[in-house]
């Protein structure tokens, strides 16, 4: 529970910060605009500028529209996994990953199993939610627990600039933590949102498992590395929502960032693009593929990988025509496990690139250097590089 709600912290580090239950000035302002433009789709307060608040300096803004897309993105598709036994085409598959892992660092799963009614069900439901009235979201935000609507808070950059986004999470496990935050909301009524997250919950969890086996194919390595890490893996269910931004080039949905866990999967809005991230020094847009699920590395593969794969640097833009929602699933280690790279990648061309840590180390570092954290100016895991 105390990891779960620490975590909360570190998901988001540029973004969102669970709300204390008190509710500075500044904070409320923040989702009250949200607020009105989720409602109206526009801010009745204004000549339909963007609030002060969230203008970032020209240099942070983005200069990549939302629906100029880069093509390319690689699309793995899991049933050459999981209905082959020819042992070659498994190697061809597992190189395409290897790939994929090395050029973009993201990469779409297709016919990864979640049926979709599964995943229409999550959506429609977590939109019911992000309509509500701020008053009532609220509710659902326990204070000391895994569960709770995020206000946006925290700066997207160090201008201390507030991202045009809301998000939910819940923390440790959505399948058996829903009910508690969902029952306040809806004190009535959270069974059809409780059921939608629950089964969601069970079938990425599953599918999470299934790629990091593929991962760690990939890395030829001892299965048994990863076996405590992956004994009680931490997991989060956050969606994202995005409303109409009328300045979309001045400010960002979500502000550059790794995720921390093993991986994300993402489910995007496939109407709607809004993910960057990116590659080679340049941002680029990400065009959502339909009825995928979308992997991004995070920080604790690119440990685990020594480098070899590393976390993909990505944000989220607005626009001023459509909102948008998207979904993540992070996947992350044993909180208590030691993540450390399987010795077999340490060699002596290769030395160990970070000593071993846990997640309790991560969250104490986010504490203490939040706000170089925050400036972007330092990533977590690069306080366990060996010297
Ligand atoms: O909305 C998106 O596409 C990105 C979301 C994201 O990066 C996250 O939830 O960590
Ligand atoms: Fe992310």
């Amino acid at each position: 529970m105390a990891y779960a709600c620490q975590m909360q912290s570190s998901f988001h580090s540029f973004q969102t910060q669970l709300w204390d239950v008190e509710l500075t000035a500044e904070a409320v302002t923040s989702p009250l605009v949200l607020d009105e433009f989720i409602k109206t789709g526009e801010y009745s307060d204004s000549d339909c500028r963007l609030p002060e608040q969230y203008i970032l300096p020209e240099q942070l803004c983005p200069q990549v529209a939302y629906n100029s897309y880069t093509e390319g993105t690689p699309v793995i598709d899991l049933k050459s996994f999981t209905m082959s036994d020819d042992q070659s085409t498994l190697q061809n598959s597992i190189e395409e990953v290897a790939k994929a892992l090395k050029e973009w660092r993201i990469f779409h799963v297709i016919n990864h199993g979640v049926r979709k009614e599964v995943i229409q069900a999550l959506r429609a439901q977590t939109a019911r939610l992000f309509k509500l009235p701020l008053a009532q979201k609220m509710l659902g935000h326990v204070t000391g627990s895994m569960l709770g609507y995020s206000a946006n808070e925290a700066t997207v950059t160090d201008c201390q600039k507030l991202p045009w986004s809301e998000a939910f999470t819940v923390m440790g496990s959505p399948e058996l933590h829903v009910r508690e935050y969902a029952s306040k909301i809806w004190p009535h009524d959270h069974d059809t949102f409780s059921c939608a997250c629950e089964e969601y919950g069970s079938c990425f969890r599953q599918l999470a498992e299934q790629i990091m086996n593929i991962l760690i194919n990939v890395l030829e390595v001892d299965p048994g590395h990863f076996e405590e890490l992956r004994k009680r893996p931490l997991v989060a269910l956050h969606p994202n929502h995005y409303p109409i931004c009328p300045e979309p080039d001045k400010t960002l949905g979500l502000g550059p960032h790794t995720d921390p866990g093993f991986f994300t999967l993402l489910l995007l809005d496939e109407n709607v693009g809004g993910l960057q991230i990116e590659k080679d020094g340049k941002w680029i847009a990400i065009r959502p593929l339909k009825d995928a699920i979308t992997y991004i590395t995070g920080d604790c593969i690119e440990v685990t990988s020594q480098g070899r794969y590393k976390a993909v640097r990505h944000r989220a833009v607005t626009n001023s025509k459509q909102p948008r929602s998207s979904i993540s699933f992070m996947y992350a280690p044993t909180p208590t496990a030691t993540i450390s790279c399987p010795p077999e990648l340490i060699t002596e061309e290769q030395p160990q690139i970070y000593r071993p840590f846990t997640w309790d180390d991560i969250l104490a570092i986010r504490k203490s250097r939040a706000t170089e954290i925050h400036q972007g100016k330092l990533r977590i895991i690069d306080t366990f590089m060996k010297i």
